[in-house]
């Protein structure tokens, strides 16, 4: 396999003759091949890319004009109703221009893999009719100098020619990642071309530009900062209602035997994205016509969700089951310690993994506060105590998943100790000269500190465990609950 995609790939690059397709439909092909490769985790090495690209730069962008709408987009419900308005911009400029009111140039989608950013920036493209320039950033990545700035030149020319139109780079850290002392030419010369383009963008001119990127973190704040990139929108892995619609989207033209149950599918797909899911649809249809049969069954999908998961992180779906268990127990006991003690008010708890986090808490975030007394500093730790006590008084283990939680309490604790003259240490404050004298003194303090309070978060847990029992149920069932969710919950139970 490695070998063919391989051939494949330098013929692409190579034989222009054999193969008579534009520059951007090889870099689709590419594209797809790469994806491919990365999916299988086939390196790389045999082929490269500028050597394709370098001959044939002079050719146009292309675009097409996606049927994409927003229905095709399962789920992602406040996603769209926020690019709601930029389609209205896109189909009523006027009525914008009237007002003098700026629609944003740039918007930017984050987040984990296959989560749908390509699929919603064509959608957007499919509900205003504009056309639609699909790219990835490693595209304009090119070994000679002047030559990925002038394909973004002629990106937005075309764009503008065709206009209502959208950009959409996928990838963009490739070309907008934060720029180093050690500057390579080429790629800060396209980056300022794309800078200096969308600066440019006068108001008549209804063109768009959609970013996405896996890694927020990585893009250059020039690239970020007001007037260009300015709205960055978080896409992620789907809870499970939006599981059971996109397998319902991915299986509407699919001849499915009744006895296939997509709620119990989506139920078993904790932590997969979009992409994962249409293609446990797609595979499990592969299963079926392999086999010679007529319809799609339940084994069929079994099968399929064995082979995806599998190929993922080598987890079987017993152990995924049981980490949900876990996770759900441990973000209900930090939203409960939270309630309980009336700290910030929480927005939303997920247990669907986020970065490293398996799951999170989402706090209203501190109103512009500067002075915190020490109950406010006990409480915040209490709260982030109520995870790993929560774990403990269920399952009676300790596990990894309090680990940022316990370096964000030990960095409290500390600042107590050494900072602000919370401890019996006394009112002053110890810096690193001192430090070394009362190392022994001042882990004591910081012992004392914390272990007091998860002792109190055990004991103000154990008052609340049916309430446990019951936050956590609904969280392993539904995955996410909103602040009000949570509430009514509470006030259920205690009635
Ligand atoms: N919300 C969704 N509704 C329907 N299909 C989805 C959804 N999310 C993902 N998919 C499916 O997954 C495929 C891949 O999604 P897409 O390419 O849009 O992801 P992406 O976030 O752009 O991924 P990447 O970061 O890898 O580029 C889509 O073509 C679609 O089939
Ligand atoms: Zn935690």
């Amino acid at each position: 396999m490695e070998k063919l995609l391989t051939n494949i790939l330098s013929s692409l690059g190579k034989n222009k003759n054999i193969i008579k397709i534009n520059h951007f439909k090889r870099c689709i092909i590419m594209k797809m091949i790469k994806d491919i490769m990365k999916r299988f985790k086939i390196p790389v090495f045999a082929f490269n890319q500028s050597k394709i690209e370098k001959d044939s730069n002079n050719e146009d962008a292309s675009f097409s004009k996606p049927k994409t709408t927003f229905k095709d987009v399962a789920g992602l419900d406040e996603v769209k109703e926020e690019l709601v308005e930029i389609v209205d911009f896109i189909k009523n400029p006027d009525k914008y221009k009237k007002m003098g009111a700026q629609v944003p140039k740039g918007i930017l989608f984050y987040g984990p893999p296959g989560t749908g950013k390509t699929l919603l920036a064509a959608s957007i493209a499919g509900e205003t009719n504009s056309a639609f320039f699909n790219t990835t950033g490693s595209e304009f990545v090119e070994k000679y100098v002047g030559v990925g700035a002038k394909r973004v030149r002629t990106l937005f020319e075309k764009a503008r020619k065709e206009a209502p139109s959208i950009i959409f780079i996928d990838e963009i850290d490739a070309i907008g990642a934060k720029r180093h002392l050690e500057s390579n030419n080429e790629k800060d010369q396209t980056l300022n071309q794309l800078l200096v383009e969308m600066d440019g963008f006068n108001k008549d001119n209804n063109v768009i530009m959609i970013g996405a990127t896996n890694r927020l973190d990585l893009l250059d704040e020039a690239l970020t900062r007001p007037g260009r990139f300015d709205r960055h929108i978080y896409i992620g892995n789907p809870n499970y209602f939006t599981r059971h619609e996109i397998l319902k989207v991915h299986t509407k033209d699919k001849p499915l035997c009744d006895e296939v149950n997509l709620e119990e599918i989506a139920k078993k797909t904790h932590g997969l994205s979009g992409a994962h899911l249409a293609n446990i649809a797609n595979e499990s249809a592969i299963i079926a016509v392999r086999e010679g049969v007529s319809q799609i069954k339940k084994h069929h999908f079994d099968k399929a969700i064995e082979r995806i998961v599998a190929g993922l992180e080598s987890k079987n779906s017993k152990l995924i089951e049981k980490e949900k268990k876990i996770v759900s127990y441990h973000e209900a006991g930090h939203a409960l310690i939270s309630n309980a003690l009336n700290t910030n008010p929480i927005q939303k708890i997920s247990i669907i993994p986020r970065g490293q986090a398996l799951g999170y808490v989402l706090q209203l975030p501190d109103e512009d506060r500067y002075i915190y007394t020490k109950e406010d500093l006990i409480n915040k730790m209490k709260v982030l105590f109520g995870g790993k006590a929560a774990e403990n008084l269920i399952f009676n283990h300790t596990s990894t998943g309090a680990k940022d939680d316990l370096n964000k309490i030990t960095q409290i604790a500390t600042q107590m100790v050494c900072e602000y003259g919370m401890s019996s240490l006394g009112n002053m404050t110890i810096d690193s000269n001192f430090k070394g004298f009362m190392i022994d003194k001042i882990q004591a303090e910081i012992n004392s500190i914390m272990n007091q309070c998860y002792e109190e978060t055990v004991e103000l847990l154990k008052s609340q465990m049916e309430e446990l029992h019951i936050v956590s149920n609904y969280l392993y069932e539904n995955e996410s609950l909103t602040h009000d969710e949570f509430k009514s919950i509470i006030k259920r139970a205690l009635t």
